[in-house]
């Protein structure tokens, strides 16, 4: 039988020790460590997940294309400080066919912007936001998603920890000031005109019977806990443990949650990064990937889990940019950061 993804009500992680708080640890557990996929709902914040507060976010797409480019990223326009924040235009011949912003903590705290040793390290650069003026609101709205998710984060870690049987607050110190991302994401149909041959199985899966193409790579996320908002467009695939692809419904007023490798190799493998993908819909598709993300300076050391294999400590953005300069969308800029701490050989 193919296991569905479970829909898990987290409200009591919000409050104090009760049954159904230990009910909602066991599931949260089961499915970290079983398919590593799951929906949540009902959370603070959960308010924003409808159709009408996601479009608050997604009306960035509606600019008009020269103030997207304003707000490109250094490898797509080499006027551009930015490196690491900003957005990224679509890639015609990649197999991931979209375009987006990714956006740091300082959208929600203007205090989150560099300073001091941190102004030199491009995983704490500011993000390039659009004006006001010519998007009344968005900011305000971006601020308050961001700060939402960062709760729900929080309290999914310190359910995580439970069920790891650690101190619930282990994770709780390295994830202050941290460095989370939230990205907005649009995958328009592709052109069938284009001279993209899409026959190839990179790009095209068979899926209950149709032929769909591939509009977003399979891949497992690298970090810790993405919190997922579709936009009640299907699309999205986990791969199960039997090696299948199931589809991951969107549903207004919940999350999908998928776990990173970071968190994976962290936990000794207790939790599960999943591998995902998105198939085309007949429409274009929206998404909203809020990446949960400790401090760029977080020592990553190992943790009490019986059994688990020690290593040798690093820092969280260290591997964060050895991870994210890998991916088409940053390609060129591996160059511009160096380790800040060297490896041990
Ligand atoms: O668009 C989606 O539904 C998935 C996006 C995703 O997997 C990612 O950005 O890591
Ligand atoms: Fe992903």
């Amino acid at each position: 039988m193919m296991a569905d993804i479970d829909t898990i009500a987290i409200a009591a992680l919000f409050g104090p020790p009760s049954p159904a708080r230990d009910q909602a640890d066991a599931r949260i557990m089961a499915a970290a460590s079983g398919i590593g996929f799951m929906a949540i709902r009902d959370f603070p914040g959960d308010d924003w997940l409808t159709p009408q507060n996601r479009a608050r976010l997604l009306a960035i797409f509606s600019l008009p294309e020269a103030e997207k480019q304003r707000l490109l990223r250094w490898n797509f326009d080499p006027t551009r400080k930015n490196v690491y924040r900003g957005w990224f235009p679509l890639q015609p011949t990649a197999v991931s066919y979209k375009e987006g912003i990714d956006m740091g903590p300082d959208i929600a705290d203007a205090r989150a912007a560099p300073t001091g040793l941190d102004a030199n390290d491009p995983l704490c650069e500011a993000t390039p936001l659009p004006a006001e003026n010519i998007l009344p609101g968005w900011r305000a709205a971006a601020a308050g998603y961001y700060k939402a998710m960062g709760s729900v984060g929080n309290a999914l870690l310190r359910s995580v920890a439970r069920g790891l049987g650690l101190t619930e607050t282990v994770f709780d110190a390295d994830f202050e000031s941290g460095i989370s991302t939230l990205r907005l994401i649009r995958y328009p149909l592709r052109d069938p005109n284009s001279s993209v041959d899409l026959s190839g199985p990179d790009f095209s899966v068979m899926h209950k019977g149709e032929t769909r193409t591939i509009i977003g790579r399979e891949h497992a996320d690298s970090g810790f806990v993405t919190l997922l908002a579709q936009d009640g467009v299907e699309g999205l695939q986990a791969k199960n443990l039997a090696g299948e692809w199931i589809d991951v419904p969107p549903a207004d007023g919940t999350l999908a949650v998928n776990f990173g490798q970071l968190l994976e190799r962290w936990t000794a493998g207790r939790v599960r990064a999943t591998m995902h993908r998105v198939i085309a819909p007949r429409k274009a598709r929206f998404s909203i990937p809020f990446f949960y993300e400790p401090r760029v300076d977080a020592e990553i050391t190992p943790l009490p889990l019986a059994g688990a294999e020690p290593f040798e400590p690093f820092l969280y953005g260290d591997y964060l940019w050895d991870t994210a300069t890998k991916f088409v969308e940053m390609s060129g800029v591996r160059h511009l950061r160096q380790p800040r701490r060297a490896k041990a050989s």
